[in-house]
Formats: structure tokens, sequence, C-alpha cells
């Protein structure tokens, strides 16, 4: 797997706080990989390292095999980070016509593509005082975009859009990591999008890494066995710690392998199984357990 960024024992301190904590991870080229974590967990101090806004306490990265800062790779690198501002008097054509002027030019062809290509194509000749906050969003993927990046850094590029934003927006990240080879990092809070544009996904949590891995392979990993039975009592019994409750429901936390030995312990148990089905943990399950945000101690002891 070739790597795009490589990210190595990664500090940052801001007095008493460590905003990053010896983070070390690697990125790889291709496809869309998501950086999630609760508030405060170092997400937006990672991208504005690896930008360059920021200055590491200690540890390093490469990043398309260059140290950060390195102007070859700076120019195949796009990025937004929060809600970017421009000029209010601005159009949004002017603003990318400006913008990129900075980049040694963009044609007028290119710029009416990503217009269109982010939305934005109706609003082009609006000046963006008027825009939304999720239509400036727009315009600073747009703006990120438009320099044909290798690499590109979204810091929650759908926070303030509307649900038919996000999903033109997880279409265009999509379709930019399937069709044009670009590698696309992002942070969000949003999970259930997260899951379903994001090919990998690093969980964060005080400025370290506590997960990594393909999102299929975590939330295959949470998968329970999701059983109605009665008595519910002896279901518990029987399952012990490896039991949860869901409704009037257990859930029965096993691998699959040991699905049929788990019902034959249970039947033998004296317990009548009125419904079994697998169910798959969603990247909000797995979010919650890695960052110790659960309920589950007190479903385990509940019943
Ligand atoms: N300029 C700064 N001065 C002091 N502390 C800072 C500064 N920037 C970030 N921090 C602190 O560093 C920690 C990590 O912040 P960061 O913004 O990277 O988290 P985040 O994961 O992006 O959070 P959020 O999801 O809320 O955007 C927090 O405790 C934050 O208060």
């Amino acid at each position: 797997m070739e790597t795009v960024i490589d990210i190595r024992g990664l500090t940052k301190t801001y007095g008493t706080v460590r905003a990053l904590d010896g983070l070390t991870l690697s990125i790889p080229r291709g496809g869309v990989y998501g950086i999630l974590g609760p508030n405060g967990a170092g997400k937006s101090t990672l991208f504005r390292t690896l930008l360059g806004l920021i200055r590491p306490t200690a540890g390093d990265a490469t990043i398309m095999g260059g140290p950060i800062g390195a102007p070859a790779s700076m120019r195949r690198m796009g990025s937004m980070i929060e809600t970017p501002r421009f000029p209010p008097f601005l159009t949004a054509r002017q603003v990318l016509e400006w913008l990129g002027r900075a980049h040694g030019g963009v044609t007028s062809t290119e710029i009416d593509h990503w217009l269109q290509r982010v939305g934005l194509a109706e609003a082009a000749d609006r000046r963006v005082r008027g825009f939304s906050v999720g239509m400036l969003q727009r315009l600073g993927v747009a703006a990120a975009l438009m320099t044909k990046p290798d690499l590109v850094i979204l810091d929650e590029p759908t926070s303030g859009m509307d649900p038919p934003g996000i999903q033109e927006m997880r279409a265009l990240i999509r379709s930019l990591a399937d069709n044009d080879g670009v590698t696309i990092v992002l942070a969000s809070h949003q999970l259930q999008e997260v899951q379903r544009v994001c090919d990998r996904v690093a969980i964060f949590n005080k400025g370290k890494v506590v997960t990594e891995g393909r999102v299929s392979d975590l939330t295959a990993a949470g998968e329970r066995l999701r059983l109605s039975v009665t008595p519910l009592a002896r279901a518990l019994a029987v399952l012990g710690d490896r039991a949860s409750l869901d409704g009037d429901a257990v859930l029965a936390s096993v691998p699959r392998a040991e699905g049929p030995a788990v019902i034959k312990a249970l039947v033998e148990g004296g317990v009548d199984i009125e419904e079994a089905r697998w169910i798959g943990a969603d990247l909000e399950d797995v979010f919650m357990n890695q960052t110790g945000w659960t309920g589950v101690q007190e479903l385990n002891h509940a019943g």
C-alpha cells in the first residue's frame, strides 16, 4: 500500500494541553480517508500541522515523499480548513479567478467546470456577501480542487450544508477519488456520512489514534447476534458478559463462527428463541466504543 502521508510521533502542545500526543499514522494513496474524533481530539491541529500553518512541538510527517511545507508537495495539495472566508464584494466566479491567478492561472472553462461540480453554477455571479455557510463551503471546495491537486485535505466539508448539499458533496468526493484519482483526507463529525463516503478511517482521542482501519472491517468486527428470547433473564445468564440489551432483545457480542454454538447453549439452557439475526455495527457504535462514550456498561448490567 503506497503511503501519501506518513506521520511519526507528531506532538503539539499548547501550554499543558497535548493537542497531538505522539501521533503515528500512515495514510494510503488513493481513496477517501476519514479522521474522526470527539471535539478537541486533535483533528484540526493535525491538518494545520500538515499544511505548515503551525509547527509541531515534536515528531515529523512526510507528505507525498517530502517534508511538511516542501513547495513541491504543497503545489500538489488542496485544502479547506473550517468555513472559508472570501472578499464579500467578489462574486463566486471572481473569487475563483482571483485565487486561480495566485496559482498561476486557471482557465474560465475550468472555473465553470468547478462551479458546476460543486453546485454553484446558478450562484456563480452572485456576490459571496450573501452566501450561506453551505455555499461558502462549496466555494471553498471548488477553490481547493481547481488547481487539480493529488491530495485534498478537507476539515468538516459538509458542516452547515442541507441534506441535498451533503448528498452532492458525498458524490463529488467519491467521484474525485474514483474517477480523478485524488486522495481525499477529511475530518467530520457526521458519522453516517463518513461511513458512506470513506474507505478507511482513523479514530482520534486526546491527540492519539485509538483505532484505524477499513470502514468495512471496523463495522464487521462489531457485528452482533440479535436475539428475541424468553425468558430474558435466563438468556442473559447463559450469555454472561457477552450480552447487552437492545430494547426487548438481547445482543450477543460473539464472532459469527460461534453463532450456532451460542444458539445451542441458549436452547439447552431452556431459552426459547423467537428470532435470531446478525446486525452489523455502524461507525457510530465503533466510535462510541473506541472513544469511551458508551452506555454499554449500563446495558450489560440491565435485566
Ligand atoms: N491555538 C490554540 N491554543 C490553545 N489551545 C488550542 C489551540 N488550538 C487547539 N487547541 C487545543 O488543542 C486541542 C485539540 O484541538 P483541535 O481543534 O485540534 O481538535 P478537533 O479534534 O479539531 O476538535 P473539533 O472537533 O472541536 O474541531 C483542544 O484541547 C484545543 O482546545
